[in-house]
């Protein structure tokens, strides 16, 4: 069960390769450790979830692949490669020509990415300053890519604001605008949180056959499990910082390995039963993240915690070829039974 080989499930060379990622927020109480030893690949092509609990660092992991991190973060080891270079020792102008072009983001507030008082063809061409060709070229490829986002009468809506569109709507443009470049890697923060159901169900179709059509990978970040199994080949689960299990869609929904992510498929309401008349939640609270980095993660809130779990950090074990979770129990043999 123990893997013998480094990191098995990190391929030779994705197009996005973190690897043992640790990430501090300096703050007057002390050093926030928002992201621990995280590891994590992204392939060409593929569209990797990160899913957890509200405060388990997902946001932190995106915005530190954009390099749109605040003041008081620090990054203490750790390596991001995109395409083969370290985002992390580049120089700010090389970062500044990746972003808005081989990589590209959606936020979960459309209104963070669009300029309220801006007409959207503006900021349709504007977003295409590193394009070739004419503007009416560029506008022409504005056009096509708010109908193929299935934005109505595109021609007509190019010169209204966007206060002037729905939620739904205004989400629809931004991912038109991150489209538009063609991006390598799209990171998409919570890109659906703010919809209702429908329009998040719409939303995610529309992801899908984009990134088929563009072939960029997808790095998608949601606590919605139902989406991630929809629009995902693999599945990060992180938990307080740390990533505790990632395999693929299959590996995480069909044959988790790790007590977090049998927990949260529990709590899950896609998978509960309409008889149930009240949600389970997992018992306990997410630990302070101020605290010390030693012992597992999730011990406060395993009912299978020993004192191995307080001592000792668990290592990556590997439970299939593609599949891996950081939990004791693993290289015990004894797989959790729920
Ligand atoms: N600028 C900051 N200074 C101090 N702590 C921060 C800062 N930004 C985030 N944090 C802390 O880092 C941890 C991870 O936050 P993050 O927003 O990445 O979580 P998340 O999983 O994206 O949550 P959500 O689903 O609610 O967006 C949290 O404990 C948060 O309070």
């Amino acid at each position: 069960m123990r893997r013998d080989d480094p990191m098995p499930h990190l391929s030779a060379r994705p197009l996005l390769a973190i690897r043992g990622l640790d990430l501090d927020f300096g703050t007057p109480r002390g050093r926030v450790h928002a992201l621990r030893n995280v590891s994590l690949d992204v392939p060409s092509g593929q569209v990797v979830g990160i899913v957890g609990e509200s405060g388990s660092g997902k946001s932190t992991l995106a915005y530190t692949v954009m390099g749109l991190l605040p003041e008081n973060a620090e990054v203490t080891p750790g390596a991001i490669l995109f395409e083969g270079r370290d985002l992390l020792n580049m120089s700010g102008s090389a970062r500044q020509s990746l972003l808005g072009d081989r990589l590209s983001m959606i936020f979960q507030d459309p209104m963070t990415a669009l300029n309220p008082v801006r007409t959207i063809e503006s900021q349709m061409i504007d977003i295409q300053h590193r394009e070739q060709g004419s503007r009416s070229e560029k506008r022409a490829r504005a056009i096509q890519m708010l109908h193929q986002v299935g934005i109505p009468d595109p021609k007509d809506r190019l010169c209204a604001y966007p206060h002037h569109f729905s939620g739904g709507m205004r989400q629809r443009i931004c991912i038109a605008m991150a489209l538009l470049v063609k991006p390598a890697l799209l990171i998409a923060d919570e890109p659906t949180t703010a919809l209702d159901a429908t329009l998040e169900v719409q939303i995610i179709h529309l992801l899908k056959d984009l990134q088929k059509e563009i072939g960029c990978s997808i790095l998608f970040v949601s606590h919605h499990l139902g989406a991630v199994a929809e629009l995902c080949d693999r599945v990060a689960i992180m938990y307080a910082g740390e990533v505790v299990e990632q395999g693929t869609v299959r590996d995480i929904f069909y044959n988790p390995g790790h007590p977090y992510t049998r927990a949260l498929l529990e709590c899950d309401p896609g998978r509960i039963k309409k008889s149930t008349r009240t949600l389970p939640t997992i018992p306990g609270e997410v630990p302070s993240l101020l605290g010390s980095k030693v012992g597992c993660i999730f011990r406060t809130r395993c009912r299978h915690a020993s004192d191995r779990c307080v001592q000792e950090n668990p290592v990556e074990y590997r439970i299939g070829v593609d599949h891996v979770a950081r939990c004791h129990l693993l290289d015990e043999q004894r797989l959790v039974s729920s």
